[in-house]
């Protein structure tokens, strides 16, 4: 698996240093509020792990399965493979995502649960590709900003493969035919 790795771009390390420290700043500002930490599915998991590992007071957690990818594309439509279990009214929501890129899946979910009547609503991605961007939607807390290119691992997957690699890379073009 790991020599289809063309490039290490973000390694181990640097993501569990960035747990740490995305975690100390969400512990000072969560700390009596009770918040729902909400992961997107499938991608967001091995972040979510890591980061709510470093959030020192009380939250609640769900998931949510969306998806909108095939192989590397975008359909342009998100579909929820599965709800939540838990009300979001009155509630503060802090959205655990692994990668915003074209912001589909994003400003679908901010905007279902605007509706479902959130008290707050928190984006926190471990990734921002501001490149891929159609839709206006901005995370409140980023870990590393990625180039123009498809990156996969640490949940990220390329036709649901890599996302068991501990770091982000890039694929070897003869991977995926390129
Ligand atoms: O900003 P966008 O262009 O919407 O892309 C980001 C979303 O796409 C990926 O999920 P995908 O739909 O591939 O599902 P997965 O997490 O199960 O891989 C990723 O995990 C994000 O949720
Ligand atoms: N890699 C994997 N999945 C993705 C990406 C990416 O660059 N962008 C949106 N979903
Ligand atoms: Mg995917």
């Amino acid at each position: 698996m790991h020599n289809e790795i063309k490039e290490v771009l973000i390694s181990e390390e640097e993501i569990q240093a960035k747990c740490k420290e995305i975690g100390d700043q969400l512990t000072e500002e969560y700390e009596g509020r009770f918040p729902l930490a909400i992961g997107v599915l499938k991608g967001a998991m091995p972040f979510m792990g890591d980061l709510l590992k470093r959030i020192e007071t009380h939250l609640e957690m769900d998931f949510m399965d969306v998806s909108s990818y095939d192989g590397m594309r975008s359909s342009g439509e998100v579909k929820i493979e599965k709800d939540l279990n838990t009300q979001v009214e009155g509630r503060d929501l802090l959205i655990i995502e692994d990668i915003i890129d074209s912001g589909l899946t994003l400003s679908y979910l901010v905007d279902l649960f605007k509706y479902r009547k959130a008290k707050s609503i928190k984006i926190v991605t471990l990734l921002d590709k501001p490149t891929g961007r159609t839709s206006h939607i901005k995370a409140d807390v980023v870990g590393f900003e990625v180039p123009d290119e498809f990156v996969v691992g640490y949940g990220l997957d390329y036709d649901e493969k890599y996302r068991n690699l501990p770091y982000i890379g890039v694929l070897k073009p003869e991977v995926y035919g390129g």
